[in-house]
């Protein structure tokens, strides 16, 4: 995928539609939209009940006429129309606005890296679908690691690590490319199925779906501190409401088990590498980003494995679509290699 600056320029909106959360940022404005990727959907009528957050509170707590949808998985938009409506309501106001003075509107999507040709005809269809003339789509490495101020431009390696909800890619770039990249299905979602698997294992019980961020919270917080943390759910056996304490370092080594594929990822990665770039790594180091950057025991889990340093993005969640927004702004210095003259 070759992204030119010059048309990136052109763009006024920038969208990075993610498995786990829709971020949307406006030239001039900045971040206008940072919600979950869900929808509520009346299944008698057809009609929009709720998107974003409010959606996302009803995950598993609806009547039968009411069907909460994920439009996006994987990485990729699954359910187009679904996507539209979705992000139509989310941007609501502030896009309509910004449309009307400019309506010949360019828009920039990220997708991930090695997306297949229909994921990016999807992420296409569904910023036309909104009005949109023209859909540059930008590998969500380069964006995240602009947004995270690595010097993607100079000719030497960076590397990235984006763990997001669905899928985790780790690319090694230099001048503006990425020269080796892997993807793997591991991020945030994996290790919540790892953690609700454990607790229906050791105790019997059924974690609900939103118990599982407070417990990585609590983790990646005081997790040292704390002798247990107390969960509610639904006892397996019997189907009543129990609460159990669950033992902190038994969550943490559940939560490595699935990491480990990551390093696999860095691994091969690096093994792609032409060894001045990996030499260059072992001075500067691997960037993490990502909404799974700040899962308990990701970073010691990355540093004691590689040996390397390793940093973590100021706004691990949301570098990807700050890194776009640096480009629709002119921002970010274009790589400019002209041809020896003769
Ligand atoms: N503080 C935290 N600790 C642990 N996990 C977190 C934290 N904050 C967010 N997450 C997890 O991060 C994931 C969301 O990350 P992100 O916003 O990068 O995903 P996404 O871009 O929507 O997903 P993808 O890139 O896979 O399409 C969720 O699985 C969420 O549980």
């Amino acid at each position: 995928m070759t992204i030119s600056l010059e048309r990136l320029r052109r763009c006024s909106i920038a969208v990075d539609l993610g498995a786990a959360r829709t971020r949307v940022y406006l030239k001039r404005k900045g971040l206008i939209v940072d919600e979950p990727s869900v929808a509520a959907v009346n299944t008698r009528t057809g009609g929009l009940i709720a998107v974003g957050t409010l959606a996302e509170r009803m995950t598993g707590r609806t009547p039968s006429h009411i069907r909460v949808v994920r439009p996006v998985s994987g990485g990729r938009v699954v359910d187009i129309a679904m996507a539209q409506r979705m992000l139509r309501f989310l941007v609501g106001n502030k896009l309509r606005r910004a449309w009307r003075r400019k309506p010949l509107v360019s828009a920039a999507v990220c997708v991930p890296y090695d997306a297949d040709p229909l994921a990016e005809r999807a992420a296409v269809e569904t910023l036309t679908g909104l009005g949109a003339r023209r859909v540059e789509l930008v590998d969500s490495l380069v964006a995240a690691a602009v947004g995270c101020g690595l010097p993607v431009e100079r000719p030497e390696a960076t590397m990235i690590v984006v763990c997001g909800a669905a899928t985790t890619q780790v690319a090694v770039l230099s001048l503006g490319s990425i020269v080796a990249a892997e993807r793997v299905p591991v991020g945030g979602e994996t290790i919540a199925h790892a953690v609700v698997q454990h607790v229906r294992n050791e105790h019997a019980l059924m974690l609900p779906s939103q118990a599982i961020r407070p417990l990585h919270l609590a983790l990646s917080g005081a997790g040292a501190a704390m002798d247990g943390t107390e969960v509610h759910g639904r006892d397996v056996a019997t189907g009543l409401a129990r609460s159990v304490q669950i033992d902190i370092e038994g969550i943490r080594a559940v939560v490595q088990t699935p990491l480990t594929g990551v390093l696999d990822a860095i691994g091969a990665v690096l093994r792609r590498c032409p060894p001045d770039l990996v030499a260059d790594l072992a001075e500067r180091g691997i960037m993490l980003a990502g909404g799974s950057a700040g899962l308990p025991g990701f970073e010691d889990l990355l540093r004691d494995a590689t040996g390397m340093p390793l940093h973590i993005a100021e706004h691990p969640d949301t570098c990807a679509v700050e890194g776009l927004g640096a480009m629709l702004e002119g921002s970010v210095r274009p790589v400019i290699l002209d041809p020896l003259s003769p």
